[in-house]
């Protein structure tokens, strides 16, 4: 536990945030501090140093997986947040290791050089980002204390169907009654139901890409459900840290390959969640391609647009739609949207293109896969499930170049 550095007051009173919480624990009163997340500093009238009145104890947070992609990409949105203190890392391969000699980059004073460890005890642990890769998660999650809020990275709890799970998934799922309880974690479409949950499974990099302009148009009737091309791109970080030959820099570099034709596993997924915003059976032809870059994730998608509907239709209906969100922007005048818009942060940028065939367009989105596709997205799904503000942690620009 440790008591918030520099507080300052804020802009509650201005309406931004919701009023600090006071929650009630069996043992220990948690007071959520009076403070500004936006950008610029309040005035200096309005700060207050520390002081005991204004001290406050923050979550304490496991991360499973810390020594991965998505465990580091977690730590460092971490390192600054105001209301969770990691207070447990656990690792496979590298477990006995402290996290700065794993990733030198995390090397900060904003965070406990914590060593990782490979049998983690949870009761000092509030909430665990679970990033460790799908089969072993579900073991691991069934053993964790109740008591625990649950943000998996992984895929094991996104698919409703268990039988789909295990033919696309190669083993039966081990966790059914876990899976029952668990909450999709898109956070712009199912916000309310990530606010009650306990377990979220978050969603897979290309399956956020794509949902996110999908939904909304299909909710809408605006395109037609058949016909539905979607080509995607993602750097290399999204297959993992562990060495596999296939991911060597010579087999990478300086071309391009798609892979999963026909066959990947995020189809069910991509299907699940547009086949819900349809009402009826919705299937998409999807293939993922691997780029030669570190992060990122382009998802273009071909429609066919309902009748008498057109490209600004659509381009007027996704605006309006995430008109009040944070992290999903439309672009204007036809700008394209870049991987490097995104590096490093939490948005997925959009725009809406007429194809040169008529009655069809082409849906452009961009995330990074390990911000928004995954680490990003599970904070802001966690910030909900805490009742702290979904934007908390967040709020850093993406890197250029
Ligand atoms: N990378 C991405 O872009 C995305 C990934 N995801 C999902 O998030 C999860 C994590 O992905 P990512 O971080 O890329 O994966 P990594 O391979 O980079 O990291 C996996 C982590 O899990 C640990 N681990 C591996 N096997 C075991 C085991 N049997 N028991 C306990 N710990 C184990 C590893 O420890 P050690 O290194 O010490 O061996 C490491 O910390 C996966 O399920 C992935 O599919 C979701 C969205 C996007
Ligand atoms: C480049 C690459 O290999 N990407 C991964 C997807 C990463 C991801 O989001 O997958 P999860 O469903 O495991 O969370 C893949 O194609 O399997």
């Amino acid at each position: 536990m440790s008591s918030l550095g520099r507080l300052s007051t804020t802009c509650f009173d201005r309406g931004c945030f919701p009023k600090p919480q006071v929650e009630r624990r069996s043992s220990s009163v948690r007071i959520f501090p009076i403070r500004c997340s936006v950008a610029s500093a309040p005035p200096q009238s309005l700060q207050v140093s520390d002081s005991k009145a204004h001290q406050s104890e923050k979550y304490r947070i496991g991360v499973l997986g810390a020594s991965g992609y998505t465990g580091s990409e977690i730590i460092r949105l971490l390192a600054n947040h105001p209301y969770f203190e990691i207070t447990l890392m656990t690792a496979d391969r590298k477990a006995g290791q402290p996290i700065g000699s794993v990733f030198p980059h995390l090397v900060t004073k904003d965070l406990p050089d914590l060593v990782a460890v490979k049998d983690a005890e949870f009761g000092d642990v509030d909430a665990v980002f679970c990033c460790l890769p799908h089969g072993t998660t579900q073991e691991i999650i069934k053993g964790l204390p109740n008591s625990l809020k649950v943000v998996d990275l992984s895929a094991d709890f996104r698919l409703r169907d268990l039988g789909e799970y295990e033919e696309w998934y190669g083993q039966p799922h081990r966790a059914p009654d876990l899976q029952k309880e668990a909450v999709y974690g898109l956070t712009e479409i199912y916000r309310k139901e990530i606010q009650a949950a306990r377990l979220v499974a978050n969603p897979g990099c290309y399956p956020t890409s794509i949902q996110l302009p999908l939904v909304p148009l299909i909710k809408a009737r605006l395109i037609e459900v058949k016909n539905i091309i979607i080509d995607s791109k993602s750097g290399v970080s999204g297959a993992g840290r562990g060495a596999k030959e296939a991911n060597l820099y010579t087999e990478i570099a300086e071309g391009i390959h798609s892979y999963g034709i026909t066959r990947h596993r995020h189809m069910p997924e991509i299907e699940q969640g547009l086949t819900d915003a349809s009402g009826e059976r919705v299937t998409v032809s999807f293939t993922p391609h691997l780029m030669p870059m570190s992060r990122g994730m382009q998802s273009t998608i071909y429609v066919e647009m309902a009748p008498g509907v057109s490209t600004e239709d659509l381009y007027q209906h996704l605006k309006n739609f995430y008109e009040k969100e944070e992290f999903v922007v439309l672009l204007k005048n036809k700008e394209v949207p870049h991987t490097r818009h995104v590096r490093g942060s939490n948005y997925c940028l959009l725009n809406v293109f007429p194809d040169r065939i008529p009655g069809r367009a082409i849906i452009v989105s961009v995330i990074d896969n390990l911000v928004k596709g995954a680490s990003g997205q599970a904070l802001q799904n966690l910030n909900l499930m805490m009742g702290i503000p979904e934007n908390t942690g967040l709020l850093n620009l993406p890197l250029f170049p």
